[in-house]
């Protein structure tokens, strides 16, 4: 009897749902009438109350914190009830996540009190750009019997949505996003960041450096993660800034990769030269996400950030750049990006940059000494990290991943040709990378090594390099050294 009224009950409320969703359609003078009287008259009949949690609200800018929980809600309970469904993948390309279809409707049931769930979406035909676009408006509705209102609010939807938000951590695919244009076709809107699944397979275990600086770097992030309370205490938004410094192939890039694996991180690279202005960098730092790596790759190199190189230093360099510009047709500087140092600096740390909570800023660079010292100071960059060349340490970690060694009699020869030689680890990396099948494949590997680092310019060698490098600088700037001086010690 009780089962059967129910069953009425959700019959009518179904159609009393259609007829309110028709109602749009309903000549103007009619539907005003309609919602006078006809929802007066189902108030007092109709037992039940409806939620509706639309995908979109407002300027379809971003998807309703809300929608996305109970999404991830119901796609837990949804695979035992709902008969429609859809999929997705998840976490990693094996897990596949299911989740209601649209006009599906399933129950659910919270200390003995039972709910029905519907997804339901409204399609509208939109011309636009002489192009007919298919509009949806998806939207949770949630039914349940009037009685129950204290109950549904209180602790019923702060339960969904907690679980939603824990589910919806758990099952997201991570995502490396990239600032170069792209265009929505379906949304007929220009995209300030586009993505794909973030799947770089670097972690801190397979990255070779100094142990110690490892473990270091690993707990720092680790409790980072985990200080959400502290940082709210001592009032500073909930970011960490880490500065990763040193010569080409030192694993500068594969370390954000294990930062990001590590932490579970999104990662967003930002390409500066991409961005028009300060206030397009702005808009793009607030569309990041929380819990998330926001990359700054060679920062020396992508402005002119310091806004000494056009005044100062070599003028001449500008000069000649400015008439190859000349040169290729162009008007000169006319694309260039006009994001000037103080607007990467309020971005930051300003006040902007507390919004979205949980990131890591990292910036990379092959040339600290390039760098505007207020860019790098503490609190802002809150860890120099400098990687250098390949110590035996790091060698032992490469050999263990590339041959799956961990000692060979040609182990000792590699250790003192390291300590008198300067060698990337992406070089030695490359010369241990077996090109054929095989066990002999490990002396060969080796053997090829100690030949590339014998063939290695030593330590002495390139510093002595280094020195005439800078002392023809110094000459070209008449006798200024164009550097700024920086203490770079590390502090992890
Ligand atoms: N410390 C390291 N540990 C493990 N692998 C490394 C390390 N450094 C470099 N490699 C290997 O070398 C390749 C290049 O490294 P990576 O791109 O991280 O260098 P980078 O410091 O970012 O160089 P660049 O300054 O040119 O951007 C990586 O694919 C990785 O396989
Ligand atoms: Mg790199």
């Amino acid at each position: 009897m009780m089962m059967s009224n129910i069953m009425s009950f959700a019959g009518l409320s179904s159609t009393l749902g259609t007829l309110l969703i028709l109602r749009q359609y309903f000549p103007r003078h009619l539907n005003i009438y309609f919602s006078k009287y006809f929802e007066k008259f189902i108030t007092l009949i109709y037992p039940y109350l409806e939620i509706s949690f639309p995908e979109y609200v407002g300027l379809r800018l971003k998807r309703s914190d809300a929608y996305t929980a109970i999404e991830s809600y119901l796609s837990s309970t949804t695979s035992e009830h709902a008969k429609r469904l859809k999929a997705e993948m998840g976490h990693g390309s094996d897990k596949l996540i299911l989740s209601m279809d649209d006009n599906e409707e399933i129950t659910d049931e919270f200390h003995g009190v039972k709910v029905w769930w519907f997804s339901s979406k409204i399609t509208r035909h939109n011309i636009s750009f002489y192009r007919l676009v298919d509009e949806d408006k998806r939207y949770y509705r949630l039914r349940f019997h009037r009685r129950h209102r204290a109950l549904i609010n209180e602790a019923y939807l702060p339960f969904v949505i907690q679980q939603g938000k824990a589910i919806g951590v758990e099952n997201r695919q991570r995502k490396l996003y990239t600032n170069s244009s792209s265009f929505d076709y379906n949304e007929l809107k220009k995209l300030d960041w586009s993505h794909v699944p973030f799947e770089h397979p670097a972690t801190f275990e397979t990255l070779a450096i100094d142990s110690q600086m490892k473990s270091e770097i690993v707990q720092d992030l680790v409790k980072f993660s985990k200080s959400k309370e502290y940082y709210a205490k001592i009032g500073k938004p909930w970011k960490r800034g880490y500065l990763l410094y040193g010569p080409p192939g030192t694993g500068k890039s594969t370390m954000i990769a294990a930062m990001a694996n590590l932490l579970d991180y999104d990662v967003f690279d930002l390409e500066l030269t991409g961005v028009k202005d300060n206030s397009m960098l702005r808009k793009l730092l607030l569309n990041t996400t929380g819990k998330s790596i926001i990359v700054i790759e060679d920062i020396d190199c992508s402005l002119d950030l310091s806004g000494k190189r056009k005044t100062g230093g070599n003028q001449n360099e500008n000069k000649e750049e400015e008439e190859k510009k000349a040169a290729m047709g162009g008007p000169p500087g006319k694309d260039e990006s006009k994001v000037t140092l103080s607007g990467l600096l309020n971005c930051i740390d300003g006040l902007w940059s507390a919004c979205g909570g949980e990131k890591v800023i990292v910036f990379t660079t092959n040339h600290i000494e390039k760098l505007d010292p207020a860019l790098i100071r503490r609190g802002r960059m809150d860890k120099h990290i400098e990687l250098g060349y390949c110590e035996y340490e790091g060698f032992k970690v490469l050999a263990k991943n590339y041959l799956g060694v961990e000692s060979h009699p040609l182990f000792e020869v590699i250790h003192e040709l390291l300590e008198e030689k300067n060698i990337s680890p992406a070089d030695v990396a490359e010369s241990l990378m077996p090109k054929e099948e095989g066990k002999d494949q490990v002396d060969v590997c080796l053997e090829k090594l100690v030949n590339v680092l014998k063939g290695c310019k030593s330590k002495s060698e390139k510093e002595e390099e280094e020195k005439v490098k800078k002392s023809k600088k110094k000459l070209e700037n008449g006798g200024k050294v164009p550097m700024v001086k920086i203490d770079c010690s590390v502090v992890v």
